[in-house]
């Protein structure tokens, strides 16, 4: 299914406790942090097992490692940090890379300032880390520069996404499955999301 929209219900709770504009910056990075290690749970469902055999003290076990491509985590800056930690926790042997893009507040257009990836990128399976997907053209623009350097298995992971910045991620990379905790109602005439949770890189530094 594509997107896949994570509604357990510890995301639910945990949303609605980032949602209230008095949850203050120490609460929301925990919470962001909290809320990314349970989508990376869930979004590493798909990664491929091998069987191997393991001496227990008792006896031989055949049991299963994961196999297959290792991992890279991208957050788009600065929001998209506040992610990692979290991702990292259930996967402390993938890699970080780092996309900054920021959004234009007049056009809403994005605009990128730095670019560092791990060197062997291109065989990783690149797990894309932004807590919102408003219009869509941040995502679009850094899962592109992915692209354009040769990465082919993208997943991207958003908390929550506004309806017209998912229908603009699918269409313009309908092979990156999206993974999302919360679809929301609109944008407002600032391409916020309604009813969202405000600036995200704000509430995370405490930049307003
Ligand atoms: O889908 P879009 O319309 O592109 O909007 C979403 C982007 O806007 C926010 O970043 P922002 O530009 O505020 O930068 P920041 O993370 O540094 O605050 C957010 O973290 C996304 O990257
Ligand atoms: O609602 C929004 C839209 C873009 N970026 C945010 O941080 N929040
Ligand atoms: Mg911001």
């Amino acid at each position: 299914m594509n997107p896949m929209i994570m509604d357990h219900p510890l995301i639910q709770h945990k949303i609605s406790l980032l949602r209230d504009k008095n949850t203050g910056s120490k609460e929301f990075r925990e919470l962001i942090s909290e809320i990314a290690m349970l989508m990376c749970y869930e979004a590493t469902r798909d990664l491929p097992l091998k069987e191997v055999e393991i001496e227990t003290p008792v006896a031989m076990a055949k049991t299963k490692v994961i196999s297959g491509r290792k991992m890279a985590f991208v957050p788009i800056l600065r929001a998209g940090l506040g992610m990692v930690e979290g991702m990292l926790a259930l996967v402390p042997a993938a890699k970080v890379g780092h996309i900054g893009l920021y959004r234009d507040p007049e056009t809403f257009e994005p605009h990128e300032y730095y670019c560092k990836l791990p060197m062997d990128i291109v065989s990783r399976e690149v797990y894309v880390l932004d807590p919102m997907l408003a219009t869509g053209g941040s995502a679009v623009d850094a899962i592109q520069m992915l692209k354009d350097k040769g990465v082919k298995h993208i997943k991207f992971l958003c908390v929550i996404a506004a309806p017209e910045g998912l229908k603009a991620l699918t269409e313009a990379h309908p092979d990156v499955q999206v993974y999302c905790a919360n679809l929301d109602e609109k944008l407002n005439e600032h391409k916020y999301i309604v009813p969202g949770l405000g600036d995200a890189g704000d509430r995370i530094f405490g930049t307003k």
